[in-house]
């Protein structure tokens, strides 16, 4: 009897959580989003800023340190059940040199991978995210070998927004990893990549599950886009065509600020806190064809990088806050008053809850890059979700 309450008792025990690169805490919302009895024992990021949201919003200030220099030792005294880690993703990327482990930025989350063994109290559980590419290169490799070698199994993914009703792609590829006896719900899925989030709640066909991203893509695609909600219910402000239509006065005086950006100044489409997104003509006119245009009634828009706001292309999408009615005639693009998405319409994309605030010191760029750094918590929870169940 003393032993089943004993054993009731630990059960109900929050597990203890370690949040490395933990930047806004996209990680510890994931958690609370997914309902896991979980506490964050510690989050660890080295940069200042993303420190600042991190506390304005959680209360605690992460170890502000190079996660490279974390000895093993230092990680057994925070006895965590899992480790959560969003490693930066720039060795992977198209747009970074894809030196892969060569690449310094890399070092850091191997380092912590290799930190496994020699653990008195090794996690149970691990989390990984990161860009797709990552699973094709040799950190990923070493990653499996170093999972392998301690005893984890793993199911990975690689999943977007757009498959869970938000209307965002973001693809992104994740691991999830439960060290033995500690077993996934759905075995049948351990060692394999899936694209699909049907193992998430239930299901068991595997053949289905690996390969309906392959088969008839651009079918599932459209069934997809389908069940997504527009990006009107994503917008903080919804009204501003009325109020451009009457305001729009074509002044094209432009200035190149500090960045190297041309903006115009005071182009007064939209008086008040909008003219900040408004997208300048200079820009339109130079690289208007590629840019990716989305309407308050698309059913999808694309990836807010880091780098939203500073540059137009393959950066995110613009919203087209006056609806031709001809979407493709690019000629009309200046008619179509574009406007950057705004941070707060940014977070409500990647899912972020309603109370998250930055601090009013950070800049309107630090914001976007700071969000274009997180994650789709609409992911990440239901991800997070399958990890913890049953484990004990
Ligand atoms: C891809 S972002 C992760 C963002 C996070 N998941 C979120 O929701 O905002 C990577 C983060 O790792 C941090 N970082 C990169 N290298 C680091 C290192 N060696 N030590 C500590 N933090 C590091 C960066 O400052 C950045 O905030």
């Amino acid at each position: 009897m003393a032993k089943g309450l004993e054993q009731q008792e630990l059960e109900e025990q929050p597990w203890r959580v370690l949040e490395f690169y933990s930047g806004i805490g996209g990680m510890r919302y994931s958690l609370m989003k997914a309902g896991v009895n979980a506490e964050v024992v510690e989050a660890f990021d080295i940069n200042d800023t993303a420190n600042d949201v991190y506390e304005h919003n959680f209360g605690h200030r992460p170890y502000q340190g190079n996660i490279q220099s974390l000895t093993a030792a230092d990680l057994d005294r925070y006895r965590a059940d899992a480790w959560l880690l969003s490693p930066p993703c720039q060795p992977y990327t198209r747009q970074g040199l894809q030196k892969q482990s060569g690449d310094a930025r890399a070092f850091s989350f191997l380092n912590i991978l290799e930190l496994i063994p020699h653990t008195s109290r090794p996690p149970m559980m691990l989390f990984v995210e990161n860009v797709v590419g990552f699973e094709t290169s040799d950190t990923h490799a070493k990653m499996i070998e170093i999972l392998g070698r301690t005893n984890f199994v793993t199911q990975e993914f690689i999943l977007s927004p757009l498959q869970f009703g938000v209307p965002y792609s973001r693809p992104r590829y994740f691991c999830l990893a439960k060290r033995k006896p500690s077993t996934f719900h759905n075995q049948v899925f351990d060692n394999q990549l899936l694209h699909s989030p049907g193992p998430l709640f239930g299901d068991t066909n595997a053949d289905e599950t690996v390969l309906c991203e392959l088969d008839e893509p651009q079918k599932s695609q459209d069934k997809l886009l389908e069940s997504c909600e527009p990006i009107e219910s994503f917008l903080e402000f919804k009204n501003c065509s009325d109020q451009l239509e009457s305001n729009f006065v074509d002044i094209t005086t432009s200035s190149t600020d500090t960045d190297g950006i041309e903006k115009d100044e005071g182009n007064g489409y939209c008086s008040g806190i909008v003219d900040q997104y408004i997208v300048p003509l200079s820009l339109i006119e130079r690289w208007g064809s590629a840019m990716d245009i989305v309407y308050p009634d698309s059913k999808r828009c694309c990836c807010f990088t880091k780098s939203y706001y500073r540059y137009v292309k393959g950066t995110g999408s613009l919203l087209a806050t006056l609806q031709p009615k001809n979407k493709d005639k690019t000629s009309s693009l200046k008619e179509q008053h574009l406007r950057y998405f705004s941070p707060r319409e940014v977070a409500n994309l990647h899912s972020l809850p309603e109370d998250f605030q930055f601090p009013q010191q950070i800049s309107l760029r630090q914001r976007y890059a700071l969000l274009g750094n997180s994650l789709s918590i609409a992911v990440v929870a239901p991800l997070l979700k399958y990890l913890f169940a049953g484990s004990s």
